[in-house]
């Protein structure tokens, strides 16, 4: 084991390389269907298996996808966007090739801004995006000795997100890839699955004595598939890497990959007998060239971001930080959340609503806010008549919204009123039932009148009781007082 002091010394450097499949009907050249889930190999025109003399043709919706992760993350879009071949033969790239882009990404630069645990925010650098298409799946059988491969996965739209080596921790790189995913499902391109592949990692990982200016020679590790095991990829690269620098023995450039059962990585190929891709620019497909008023329809149809949200739940509603971030965590729930908000004065109950009942009655039932039973215009009703003091909250949160996820025909008001809830905020009806709890505690009025002030949360109990909870407490607490200082 590694003491904390050895380990101290060394710098932690991670680039991460982010593919994300791209939420189009449509393959990245090709007609053919990128649904998930059908029998192997039914969706392979021609064009994806790169027979002769077919000619691909570059999917609009993909390059729009691109552009809009691009505007997201504040890159540069490049206006001549030209396709390269990266040549090399695995058995699942029918044609021998991928079409890539390698000089000019679509996008260039730009930034992903990220919040650790302990609430401190940073920004993480990009080198680039750009387009690029699947590969097929190979599939070993347990006892075959054959590879099996399904090609329908060939020629699946994809964006490959390249950072700097810009993070310094294994959290770092586990906030940047919950905002890469925050970001692509807000902007609804991918949907962000790293169990199921649509959205994959490979961690580059390096070491360097702190304070050194060069970087040490960088590891890439492939094959994780969760947020943790990229994580504990990470740690594991950063403990074998720093062994071997104490041992003074060098650190070779290769691919390594994880393996989740023993938490560590090991070897697949070296960099050094690096691939020859010989790259060049893909004759078969003309540039495309993003003019001005395709960039601005693009920038008009941008959804709002989360950082934006999150700038506006803090700055326009009042909202601390913490609620700021839980409530843009998914674009659903902050849209609900804006669409509360547009009917409701009090910001902040409308979030502890939120985060509170809202979230409680999800999480039970394993729901997602699309399935929510209650619309936000009800729920701002409900709000309403806790702040108009009809109903205490107490009511409302054990009383009427109970009764709103059971049958949303009713608004809050008329539950409130079938179930005779209405809080009784009128001195008229109130006072009657403030004297008769006095004169059947008369040794503790006179307790309460000789100094015992404690008492009157008891009175006020003994109210609330009679009044089946629905005194209003301020009305109430005024005819005490006025009572029992007589
Ligand atoms: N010394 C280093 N330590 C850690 N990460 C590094 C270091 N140098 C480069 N990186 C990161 O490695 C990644 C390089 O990705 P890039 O796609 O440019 O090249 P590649 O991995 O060689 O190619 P391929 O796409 O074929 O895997 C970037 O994310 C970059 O930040
Ligand atoms: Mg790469
Ligand atoms: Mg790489």
């Amino acid at each position: 084991m590694l003491s904390a002091e050895t380990k101290n010394k060394y710098e932690l450097v991670i680039g991460l390389e982010v593919h994300a499949q791209l939420l189009t009907k449509s393959k990245m050249y090709t007609s053919d269907s990128t649904e998930f889930g059908n029998l192997p190999n039914t969706h392979i025109s021609v064009i994806t298996l790169g027979h002769p003399g077919t000619l691909p043709k570059v999917n609009r919706k993909a390059v729009e996808f691109a552009i809009k992760m691009g505007l997201a993350c504040n890159s540069e879009i490049t206006r001549n966007n030209i396709f390269a071949r990266k040549n090399y033969f695995y058995p699942d790239l029918p044609k021998g090739y991928q079409i890539t882009q390698d000089k000019n990404p679509i996008c260039v630069g730009g930034e992903v801004p990220i919040t650790l645990p302990d609430g401190s925010k940073r920004s993480i650098a990009l080198t680039r995006i750009h387009m690029e298409e699947d590969a097929g799946k190979s599939i070993h059988l347990a006892g075959e000795v054959d590879t099996l491969v399904d090609f329908n996965r060939a020629g699946v739209p994809l964006i490959e997100i390249v950072s700097e080596p810009d993070m310094r921790s294994s959290e770092e790189a586990y906030a940047y890839l919950a905002e890469i995913k925050k970001l692509v499902r807000y902007l609804d391109i991918c949907d962000g699955n790293m169990e199921e592949g649509s959205l994959r990692c490979d961690a580059n990982v390096s070491v360097m004595l702190k304070g050194s200016k060069e970087y040490g020679k960088k590891v890439e590790v492939k094959n994780m598939n969760s947020f943790r095991n990229v994580s504990r990829a990470i740690e594991h690269e950063f403990e074998r890497q720093v062994i071997m620098a104490e041992a003074g023995k060098e650190i070779i450039s290769e691919t390594r990959t994880f393996d989740a059962a023993t938490g560590t990585t090991a070897s697949m190929r070296s960099k050094e007998d690096l691939n020859d891709y010989r790259y060049f620019p893909e004759p078969d497909l003309s540039p495309v060239i993003v003019s001005e008023e395709w960039l601005e329809s693009i920038r008009s149809s941008m959804p709002p971001l989360p950082r934006e949200l999150f700038h506006k739940f803090v700055h326009e509603y009042g909202l601390p930080d913490y609620d700021a971030g839980v409530l843009t965590d998914s674009k659903e729930i902050a849209l609900y959340f804006e669409e509360l908000c547009s009917h409701v004065k009090n910001f902040k109950a409308a979030s502890n609503w939120m985060m509170g009942p809202v979230k409680s009655y999800l999480n039970e039932l394993t729901l997602h806010i699309e399935d929510f039973p209650v619309s936000a215009i009800s729920l701002a009703e409900l709000i309403a008549i806790i702040d108009e003091g009809k109903v205490s909250f107490t009511v409302a949160s054990q009383k009427i919204y109970p009764e709103m996820l059971k049958d949303n025909s009713k608004t809050p008001l008329q539950i409130a009123q079938e179930l005779n809830l209405i809080q009784q905020s009128d001195e008229g009806s109130l006072k009657p039932i403030v004297e008769s709890v006095l004169s059947e505690n008369k040794a503790k009025v006179e307790e309460y009148r000789s100094g015992k002030k404690g008492l009157m949360g008891m009175f006020m109990g003994q109210v609330m009781k009679k009044s089946q909870g629905k005194a209003d407490p301020k009305v109430a607490t005024k005819i005490l007082t006025e009572l029992l200082e007589n």
